[in-house]
């Protein structure tokens, strides 16, 4: 770990103005820049570490001085006091030098914007044309809201000049023009109502629309993709972009671009509007609305990025967040909740300084839209006074003029805060849309052979393999076994010598990246994956439960045919039945993961393997504290295997608990990724191998 104590004009600032009572004690000068290595194990004092900043691959804390596992690490190139003899005017003005626009202050800086794996960029128009297609198929819905959006503009954009020709009428004394110009007031009143009313509603429609599919695909997409791709993956990080990403890149539609048309419309109306009345005042107010837009493309940009960051920093939250709260319990128990609410809290903390930069744009923006459409009415009162009294226009034209100027400008804002938003969504849109367009896994592409009937012989033929993510790390190493129809296999070995491993290849978890698997003669890549883990029963070694009741819990991936007598069958050959009978509800019972003691759990999972008659049942037995009752769990599916012949199939059991394998027809011991010893239990004791040994140490600890 690498902790740098850095020029502080980012985090500590903003910490000190959102909060005047913190001091600014973090202050480092730029040229101060100092790098330190850590062994990451070492703890650091939480009270040095004033500010942090935490990106995937770096810690940065904002400090003078920190202390590991208790040696206090000082900034070399700053003395104790160098804060406070530094001038507090100096202060003030390197941080007044780093607000002004384009000063560092408003840099997403590019340490925090590199530790982020952006997306290939998403230009406006390709994210457009995506969001097109998804909503392509109900197009009617957004012709109908440009239809009424055409309407409802052009009827806005007319009511200024009866407005203004029917009080310059009335005044004038012509009824009669008078009365026709409010007739036609309350026509447009009614027809912009109405169109308006229809033009959100449809956008609304076509929104909605847009969400579903987003979140229907990139759900999809997700769990389509191989294994390998959650071990890289957090679910915090995936659900936040189903959720809010997927909501913000949804605003495109029914707010963005609705209010982008919708003003451009009324704008280009106006301008036309007046050029027909005086192009020099009209070029004057163009002029302005040209800046206006220099000012709004800058500003759109930043929080296009903003965005971006803002995205990031909200998975990384979210992703905290879901860990701590799914690991509670073991917070609990090591009383580590402040510590938990401090992760969080640097994530927070980092979301606050890219939001109160967003909120210094928006206020820089307001400003000098203020400012520009105040210049626009004093320019035209100006330039059209001195119009009126050279007898060039008459009131009535500067009056409509001034209304105008004022639709103009106001669609020239409109157009660019929906422009800013609208580049947010697209910022929001890039990791979507790269994700919505993962490949499903090549395991759901192909269809593969489908066996009339499922012996269960398996041929691991010179199989190696290592994790995706770990690709120097090798797991398995020519793994040469033949399991035979019928027969019960035990793989025993020391924890991490790749038994869990070989069973995920069994299941095409991952592929080996050498050698091949065989079920009945087939390769295992030729079969046809959804038919064949049908016909394969597994019980992990930490079953998981879906929060519903036991007896769904049993059928769950199962067929509609299953009926309840073999629910219960499946959960007396489980062991279940006695237990899920002395609950309240019995097999009505609402549970999930933590309403159930370990081994009761077990035995839903290894009811449900069960239930579903696989030719091939995999029991990958738990360690540690459950071992005694997933022993009985496990001997009790082994004796029904032995002696019931309607239960006969091929079985493979990874066992920690050697007493509970004995009677297998074959044991496997398995060390370092190979094979190294095979052979029944009375064998392998004689062998005088690793076996031996582990059964003797177990011994050994047992008495
Ligand atoms: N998803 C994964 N990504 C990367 N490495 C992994 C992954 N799963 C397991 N490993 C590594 O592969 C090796 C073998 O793990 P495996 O779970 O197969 O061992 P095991 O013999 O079943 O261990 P145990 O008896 O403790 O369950 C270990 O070193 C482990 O760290």
């Amino acid at each position: 770990m690498a902790i740098s104590l850095l020029n502080p004009h980012n985090s500590s600032f903003l910490s000190h103005f959102s909060n005047p009572q913190k001091p600014l004690l973090h202050h480092i000068p730029s040229k101060t820049k100092t790098h330190v290595s850590i062994n990451p194990n070492h703890r650091l004092s939480p009270p040095l570490l004033l500010t942090s900043i935490n990106t995937r691959k770096k810690s940065y804390f904002y400090t003078k001085s920190a202390s590991v596992d208790g040696v206090s690490i000082q900034n070399p190139y700053s003395d104790v006091n160098g804060e406070e003899e530094e001038g507090f005017l100096q202060k003030w003005v390197s941080f007044i030098q780093s607000v002004v626009p384009g000063g560092s202050w408003w840099k997403l800086s590019d340490k925090e914007v590199q530790g982020i794996g952006f997306a290939k960029p998403v230009t406006v128009y390709s994210a457009l044309s995506r969001m097109w297609e998804l909503v392509a198929k109900d197009r009617w819905v957004i012709f109908a809201a440009f239809f009424a959006l055409t309407f409802a503009a052009l009827s806005e954009i007319s009511i200024p000049h009866f407005l203004a020709a029917s009080i310059f009428s009335a005044q004038k004394g012509e009824t009669v023009v008078f009365y026709r110009n409010a007739q036609l007031l309350v026509v447009l009143c009614f027809t912009s109502g109405i169109c308006s009313g229809l033009r959100s509603c449809c956008f609304g429609i076509a929104n909605m629309i847009l969400v579903k599919r987003m979140r229907e695909m990139l759900y999809s997409a997700i769990l389509f993709q191989d294994i390998s791709f959650f071990d890289g993956e957090t679910v915090g990080d995936l659900t936040s972009r189903l959720e809010s990403d997927c909501r913000q890149v949804s605003r495109v539609i029914g707010n963005d671009l609705n209010m982008i048309l919708r003003n451009v419309l009324q704008g280009t109306g106006a301008l036309i509007y007046l050029f027909i009345l005086s192009w020099p005042l009209a070029l004057t107010s163009l002029a302005i609305c040209l800046f206006l837009s220099v000012v709004m493309l800058i500003y759109g940009q930043y929080q296009k990025k903003a965005a971006k960051v803002t995205q990031e920093y909200t998975a990384n939250a979210n992703e905290v967040a879901q860990e701590t709260l799914s690991l509670m319990r073991t917070i609990r128990v090591y009383g580590t909740e402040k510590q938990e609410f401090g992760r969080y809290g640097i994530w927070l903390q980092k979301l606050a300084d890219v939001n109160l930069r967003q909120c210094a744009a928006n206020g820089i923006w307001t400003l000098s839209f203020n400012t520009l459409y105040h210049s626009t009415q004093v320019i035209a009162v100006l330039v059209g006074g001195t119009s009126i009294v050279n007898g060039h226009i008459t009131a009535e034209q500067l009056t409509k003029f001034i209304l105008y100027c004022e639709w103009l400008i106001y669609a020239t804002w409109w157009v660019g805060d929906n422009l800013s938003n609208l580049m947010q969504s697209v910022g929001a849109s890039e990791k979507v849309f790269q994700l919505m367009d993962l490949l499903p896994s090549d395991q759901f592409l192909s269809e593969g052979v489908k066996l009339q009937n499922l012996k269960g012989h398996i041929d691991f033929d010179n199989v190696s393999f290592h994790y995706p993510s770990r690709v120097t790390a090798p797991v398995l190493q020519r793994i040469n076994l033949s399991i035979h129809q019928n027969e019960v296999v035990a793989i025993v070995g020391l924890s991490g010598s790749g038994k869990s491993t070989l069973v995920s290849l069994l299941l095409r978890l991952y592929e080996p990246t050498n050698g091949q698997i065989l079920i009945d003669g087939f390769p295992l890549n030729e079969l046809d994956i959804k038919w064949l883990r049908r016909k394969i029963g597994f019980v992990g070694q930490e079953p998981r439960l879906f929060r519903m009741d036991i007896r769904s819990n049993i059928r769950y991936g199962c067929g509609q045919d299953i009926t309840e007598e073999d629910v219960i069958f499946a959960a007396k050959q489980a062991y279940a039945h006695d237990f899920i009978m002395s609950l309240p509800n019995g097999y009505e019972t609402i549970v999930d993961d933590d309403l159930l003691s370990g081994g009761q759990k077990q035995r839903i999972a290894i009811a449900r393997a069960i239930l579903r008659d696989p030719s091939i049942l995999v029991l990958d037995e738990a360690t540690s504290a459950l071992d005694a009752e997933s022993e009985h769990n496990i001997k009790g599916v082994l004796r029904a295997v032995r002696n019931d012949s309607k239960s006969r199939r091929t079985v493979i059991i990874i066992a920690h608990r050697l007493s509970t394998i004995q009677a297998a027809d074959r044991i496997v011991v398995m060390s370092g990724g190979r094979i190294v010893e095979m052979g029944q239990h009375r064998e392998l004791l004689q062998a005088d191998g690793l076996y031996a040994r582990l059964t003797n140490k177990q011994a050994d600890a047992l008495t």
